[in-house]
């Protein structure tokens, strides 16, 4: 996939591949965090007090980290949304010219408040090791928690590609379906079950190999480092439906955009 040339970026088995690649990444940094113990102080307002700041460590951490990183166009990628777009800053380095293959109103949708509440509610007390703060350990909790909402929130925002490549393959039947604000009906076209089963069976595997030290691998009471069952409930419950949900969310407001049909 090439964000320099549209048509490697629209072709739906290229997207499915960039998908797929980024299942190891999140197992990975889900391996990372599960160094560290769940550490609640990470996630409530008013445990520190930070000056001029009104919100969890993480939520500081986070942003802080944006702010530089949008000073190097990481927000100006196409496939990169931030936690906290108010925050984003211009960049000194020249203007990326990436030629467009989202429909213009692509930066408005943004459900990175949903991302990061699962993330802290439901995947956090699944991939850690223990329940409870560690207060020596507070900044690597955080920083692995940013490293992993990252790549979650890439991988559930490329449902904007997703969507965008089903509706120039199948543009009259999703037509029809966003002109009657169809939302069932559009959730059972972007549903593909077989596809979804694939994903859920390799993440399986991947968890259960990744998460063992290979040289272990034919001792007796392996430990694996995240449970690959939790692996694979995040994805069913969380990481899958916020992706259909973007697809969603950018299909509904699809034909406001006549220019990139
Ligand atoms: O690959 C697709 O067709 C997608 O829409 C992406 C995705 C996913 O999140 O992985 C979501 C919905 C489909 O049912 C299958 C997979």
């Amino acid at each position: 996939m090439d964000f320099m040339k549209p048509e490697t970026v629209l072709d739906l088995n290229n997207i499915r591949q960039a998908l797929q690649r980024m299942e190891d990444t999140i197992i990975f940094y889900f391996i990372e965090r599960s160094q560290f113990f769940t550490c609640p102080s990470v996630y409530k307002k008013d445990v520190f007090p930070i000056p001029k700041f009104d919100g969890s460590f993480l939520d500081w951490l986070l942003s802080q980290h944006e702010k530089i990183q949008s000073q190097v166009r990481r927000y100006q990628a196409p496939d990169e949304y931030p936690f906290f777009p108010e925050i984003v800053q211009p960049s000194f380095l020249p203007k990326v010219n990436y030629p467009p293959v989202l429909a213009s109103y692509a930066d408005e949708i943004n459900i990175n408040k949903n991302v990061l509440k699962v993330y802290v509610d439901n995947m956090v007390p699944g991939i850690s090791s223990g329940s409870g703060d560690q207060m020596e350990n507070l900044g690597s909790a955080a920083m692995a928690d940013i490293d992993a909402l990252q790549s979650l929130s890439r991988r559930i925002h490329f449902g904007m590609f997703v969507a965008e490549a089903k509706f120039r393959n199948e543009t009259e039947k999703f037509t029809k379906l966003i002109k009657n604000k169809d939302i069932k009906g559009i959730d059972k076209a972007i549903t593909n079950t077989a596809v979804e089963e694939k994903i859920l069976k390799r993440l399986l595997e991947k968890a259960k190999t990744y998460g063992v030290d290979p040289t272990l691998k034919f001792t007796q009471h392996i430990q694996n480092k995240v449970k690959p069952e939790v692996v694979v409930k995040i994805y069913k419950d969380y990481v899958i439906p916020l992706t259909k949900k973007v697809e969603i969310d950018y299909l509904m407001r699809r034909l406001e955009d006549e220019e990139t049909t």
